[in-house]
């Protein structure tokens, strides 16, 4: 049988690694895929010094790729959102299919992007767009179609797993670990994309559709950075038992669903907890499969091209056999979506951190205690450190129980309005991912 053509947009990080990967696993590849695949064209800007691709036609002209007659697969991976989702929906309506590692551009766009795709016959896969190399969408729509999911959590972003990771071991700072995470291709192209957690929600959004049967709704996620983190914070809550991760979380309640991605406190004994560096980690808890945790590397070159790869031998396979019976893109049929909503990050239930700066005055403690009962908000522990010697405040850090945030809120409010409290108090949600 004849190889599959591809094309490939973009040879940065992602791009390069797609070839070099195609190229070496080439034979082991078409034994999977049923036949070979070609790289047929490349849209790139400028050569990638980590990838030779001295014999296959280049262009500067990402619009010729989706032109190309002889192309069955577009392969998008120049990022953002505009000329991206120009070119794919150009090839989807050349009747081309489209791999893509955007997750920007799905989280975004998915919704009109898999319309059009369904209107006109052609896949769009996209497995790269979450966690890099762990095939965490192919488990989700596949491995656990037979659940009822109820919640997931994980760590999506590389780049800030890197920088709490070296921040956390080794006292480094931000910027200078940032400035490694982009030297090292993990970071996109804005890094704020990474460090204010836009990343992690579009992600997060990409999963809860897959996991939950809702439409893409990127704009109804709740977004909080790493970047107000402070080591104090991280050491406090390692004197608690707890390691502070940057988390997307998702879970299906009856009046809702909550998104929402923000530094949490985990136990320390959690696998998850101890998810380092580069690394990624979901959790998805199933009513019948109970928690499951998938991991690997979540950003570079090669495992990402890993995820892409497969999303070719994947399209390649559906071109051979019947292709009236493909997954759907969200795993559920496109007309079985749900309304269930998504929720506002007020009546989403977590338990919390607080850190608050009180002055060494006696009677603080039990002021801080009856603004919380007064709400119904319950203890877990209080530790109280001493004075600091230069401003005489004591830090006071309480954890709760669950509670709906609006209810927290509320105490925070109150317990800025005491004149014995000095400052924004601190808070970071807790989760046990049991
Ligand atoms: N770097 C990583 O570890 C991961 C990246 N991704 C996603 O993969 C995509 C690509 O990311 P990277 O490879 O890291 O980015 P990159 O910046 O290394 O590569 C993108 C390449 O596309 C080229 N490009 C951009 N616009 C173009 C245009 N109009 N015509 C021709 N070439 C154009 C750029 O010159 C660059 O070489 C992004 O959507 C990113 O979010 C997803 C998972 C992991
Ligand atoms: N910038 C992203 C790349 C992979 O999606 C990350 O750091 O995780
Ligand atoms: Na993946």
């Amino acid at each position: 049988m004849k190889p599959v053509k591809v094309g490939i947009c973009g040879l940065g990080t992602v791009g390069g690694g797609t070839f070099n990967v195609l190229k070496r696993n080439a034979e082991e590849i078409a034994r999977r895929a049923g036949r070979g695949i070609e790289v047929a064209q490349i849209a790139a800007r400028s050569s990638n010094p980590q990838c030779d691709a001295t014999g296959t036609p280049i262009t500067d002209d990402v619009f010729a790729v989706a032109d190309n007659p002889e192309i069955d697969i577009v392969i998008e991976l120049i990022g953002g959102y505009t000329v991206a989702r120009e070119l794919v929906m150009r090839a989807i309506d050349n009747g081309k299919h489209v791999v893509t590692a955007n997750k920007a551009l799905i989280a975004v766009h998915g919704n009109e992007i898999f319309a059009r795709a369904s209107e006109k016959g052609v896949i769009v896969a996209f497995e790269a767009s979450v966690a890099g190399g762990i095939p965490i969408i192919k488990a989700l729509r596949e491995g656990l179609a037979g659940n009822r999911i109820n919640w997931l959590a994980g760590i999506i972003n590389g780049t800030g797993n890197f920088i709490l990771t070296e921040m956390r071991e080794k006292g480094r700072a931000f910027e200078d670990v940032l400035a490694e995470a982009q030297a090292l291709g993990y970071a996109e192209a804005d890094p704020t994309f990474d460090v204010e957690g836009i990343d992690a929600a579009h992600k997060l959004t990409i999963l809860a559709s897959i996991a939950f049967g809702i439409p893409l709704q990127f704009d109804k996620a709740y977004t909080e950075g790493i970047t107000r983190l402070t080591t104090a914070d991280v050491g406090y809550a390692e004197a608690l038992g707890y390691r502070i991760k940057h988390l997307g979380v998702a879970r299906s309640t009856a009046v809702g669903i909550e998104l929402r991605v923000h530094p949490t406190l985990i136990p320390a004994d959690r696998l998850i907890a101890n998810v380092n560096g580069v690394m990624n980690a979901v959790m998805v808890n199933g009513d019948a499969v109970g928690s499951t945790l998938y991991y690997g590397a979540g950003a570079g070159m090669e495992p990402t091209a890993s995820a892409v790869v497969a999303d070719l031998v994947d399209v390649t396979r559906a071109l051979t056999t019947d292709p009236t019976n493909r997954v759907p893109h969200l795993a559920f049929q496109a007309e079985q979506l749900s309304d269930h909503p998504v929720l506002p990050i007020g009546e989403c239930e977590s338990a919390y951190y607080l850190r608050i700066q009180a002055k060494d005055h006696p009677g603080v403690l039990a002021q801080l205690a009856s603004i919380l009962s007064e709400r119904g908000i319950n203890i877990e522990s209080i530790m109280q450190k001493e004075a600091e010697e230069h401003d005489g405040l004591v830090p006071v850090i309480l954890l709760t129980h669950r509670v709906k945030e609006q209810r927290i809120d509320d105490a925070i409010a109150a317990f800025e309005a005491l004149d014995d409290v000095v400052g924004s108090v601190v808070r970071i949600r807790v989760e046990q991912l049991n």
